[in-house]
């Protein structure tokens, strides 16, 4: 049975879940306060002495390659493997891994280790399945449609769920898949947003049964209060404290109202 997102804010909201985030330095603060607004409890540890025994007692991971260096990648590392032996979900953001040789190569290692949930921008998929991409840096320049055969094959590959986000989301386990509308185009001004919104997604896996569930709330819980954020900003700066306020306000039954998924049809179903 499945579980829709707005069962999963109320779970959510009910206990909220631990979730350990090794994410970047533009991303710390941004991040923990989405989380938090939304109704989990972020936890930024990632240095590889503790990093493998926190995984152990947070109920999700999200590992992010935004800042890489070579100490945030033993962090990873560690908490990859402590996650895994306790079975806690993971979540991959695989930031600018189109850029350079040596996130490539560090996002196709990750990849390998299996994520419970790939988010990131269109031009990262694509670069993640091997194929051509126009991502600048961070930010994103392909459309989220061309991605989504990369992001099913991607899912086969890892068990796993992938997410693509931009002006509309696609998100696949390689069997179901669906999209997700809403938003605001002020998000992809707001450094970060992508960033937080994979936290979101190991918050949501930490109460769901289904991670394809989790990432469907999660997206969806930012599509909706990016939408009622956007009412009334006049940019980019008034955007982002109307966006806190509005992960914090929407309730379950609004964001069961509110969200905009479309079921798409199953591969091989
Ligand atoms: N043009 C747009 N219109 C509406 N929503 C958008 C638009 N672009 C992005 N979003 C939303 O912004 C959020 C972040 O997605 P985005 O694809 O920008 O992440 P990202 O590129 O990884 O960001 P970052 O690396 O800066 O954290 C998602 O919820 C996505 O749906
Ligand atoms: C701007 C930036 N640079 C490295 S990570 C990051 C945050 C958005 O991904
Ligand atoms: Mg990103």
């Amino acid at each position: 049975m499945s579980q829709s997102p707005q069962e999963l804010l109320t779970a959510l909201r009910a206990a909220p879940p631990l979730v350990q985030c090794i994410t970047n330095y533009v991303a710390m603060n941004i991040a923990a306060n989405v989380l938090l607004a939304a109704g989990a409890s972020p936890a930024m540890v990632s240095d590889a002495e503790e990093a493998g025994e926190f995984a152990r007692i947070a109920g999700a991971l999200t590992v992010n390659i935004g800042t890489l260096s070579s100490p945030f990648l033993s962090g990873m590392r560690a908490a990859i493997e402590g996650a895994q032996a306790a079975g806690k979900p993971w979540v991959l953001d695989p930031v600018a891994c189109q850029a350079t040789a040596l996130r490539r190569r560090t996002a196709a290692d990750l990849v390998a280790l299996k994520p419970t949930i790939i988010r990131g921008n269109a031009s990262e998929i694509l670069s993640l399945a091997g194929e051509a991409s126009q991502g600048q840096g961070v930010d994103g320049r392909d459309s989220v449609s061309l991605a989504e055969d990369a992001a099913r094959w991607l899912a086969v590959q890892t068990g796993g769920v992938v997410a693509v986000t931009g002006e509309s989301d696609f998100v696949t386990d390689g069997t179901r898949a669906a999209r997700i509308a809403g938003g605001s185009p002020f998000m992809p001004m707001n450094t970060a947003l992508g960033c937080s919104l994979t936290g979101l997604c190991g918050a949501y896996a930490a109460v769901a049964d289904d991670p394809f569930d989790a990432t469907l709330a999660a997206l969806a819980h930012f599509a909706v209060a990016g939408r009622r954020a956007h009412e009334g900003a006049q940019g980019p700066g008034s955007f982002a404290p109307r966006f806190l306020d509005a992960l914090h306000a929407v309730t379950p039954e609004a964001l069961g109202a509110e969200a905009e998924i479309r079921a798409l049809e199953s591969v091989g179903a």
